[in-house]
């Protein structure tokens, strides 16, 4: 009778994050907007966010010190991360070791990497990213051509103030073109608040978690134009519609078409009205 092979085993436990970063003198960077957590619990609860990991493909984007990466492969995710300071890469490198196959880490900025060609199958995004360029990559991910698009979920961390922007309903000083945006054709919901204190250093206000999901694109309607009625409505989102949308070649008589009262303002519009005045348009 054959004796089964023992199990290899279990890879030797990792350095406290703590240690990893004075080890490898990773102080925070201002001008990279870095600002890292080293609660496990915390991260845990992050990555539990997207929901089941396991085997799935992750896109992290600003690993940094790893912390939020050693969440997710604790997920039994397989984790492709891009970080654009070098400094960071051997720590990311032991970590890389201590999961064999299942975290790539790409130097360089996301902003000028392809993540479809990067990833080559779906994926979930999850990042901790500073604000800038977390908001910019979010209207690029929105904005993507191809609906839906290769990324399965955006769990992502933002300015308190911002997630709120994403998530906002009508009737509320918080929504813009950027709630349009992200909910004509995803879900979006604010998960998690994160307090300042969670970071190290802190940063000046409150951070929250935000969840996106592709959902059906509406039919007959053209992104771009979308875009630009959102950017005229509420380029002066003060002003009645028959105002705002004056520029707009054909917006009244679509207005009158679904039934919208120009007298309305655009931050009173739901986002199934900007689609609906779109499509007229489109
Ligand atoms: C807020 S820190 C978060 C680090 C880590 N994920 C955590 O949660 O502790 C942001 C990270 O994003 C990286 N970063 C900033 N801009 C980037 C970019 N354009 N492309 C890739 N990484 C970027 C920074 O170097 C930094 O490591």
């Amino acid at each position: 009778m054959s004796v089964p092979p023992a199990p290899p085993p279990p890879p030797p436990p990792l350095p406290p994050l703590r240690e990893v970063i004075a080890r490898h003198g990773l102080s925070a960077s201002k001008a990279l907007g870095q600002n890292f957590l080293f609660d496990a619990q915390l991260l845990g609860r992050i990555a539990a966010i997207p929901g089941p990991l396991d085997g799935k493909a992750v896109l992290e984007i600003g690993p940094g010190p790893g912390g939020l990466t050693r969440a997710l492969l604790a997920a039994g995710a397989r984790v492709t991360a891009i970080e654009m300071d070098r400094r960071c890469l051997p720590a990311l490198d032991e970590l890389a070791q201590a999961h064999p196959g299942r975290l790539r880490v790409v130097e360089g900025d996301a902003m000028r990497i392809d993540h479809d060609a990067q990833m080559g199958e779906p994926y979930a995004v999850v990042a901790n990213l500073p604000y800038n360029v977390g908001t910019a990559l979010l209207v690029r991910w929105l904005g993507a051509a191809a609906w839906p698009p290769r990324w399965r979920s955006l769990t992502l961390m933002f300015q308190q103030e911002v997630a709120q922007r994403i998530v906002a309903r009508p009737d509320n000083a918080a929504y813009g073109r950027l709630a349009v945006l992200a909910q004509w054709r995803s879900t979006a919901r604010l998960a998690m608040k994160v307090h300042r204190s969670a970071f190290t250093p802190p940063p000046k206000v409150m951070s929250a978690i935000v969840h996106l999901e592709p959902a059906a694109m509406p039919e007959g309607v053209s992104p771009r134009v979308l875009e630009r009625v959102t950017e005229a409505a509420f380029g002066q989102r003060r002003k009645m519609l028959r105002q705002s949308l004056k520029g707009l070649p054909g917006a009244i008589e679509a207005l009158d078409a679904i039934g919208i009262d120009p007298r309305r303002r655009a931050e009173t519009l739901a986002v199934e009205e900007f689609v609906a005045l779109a499509r007229v348009l489109s």
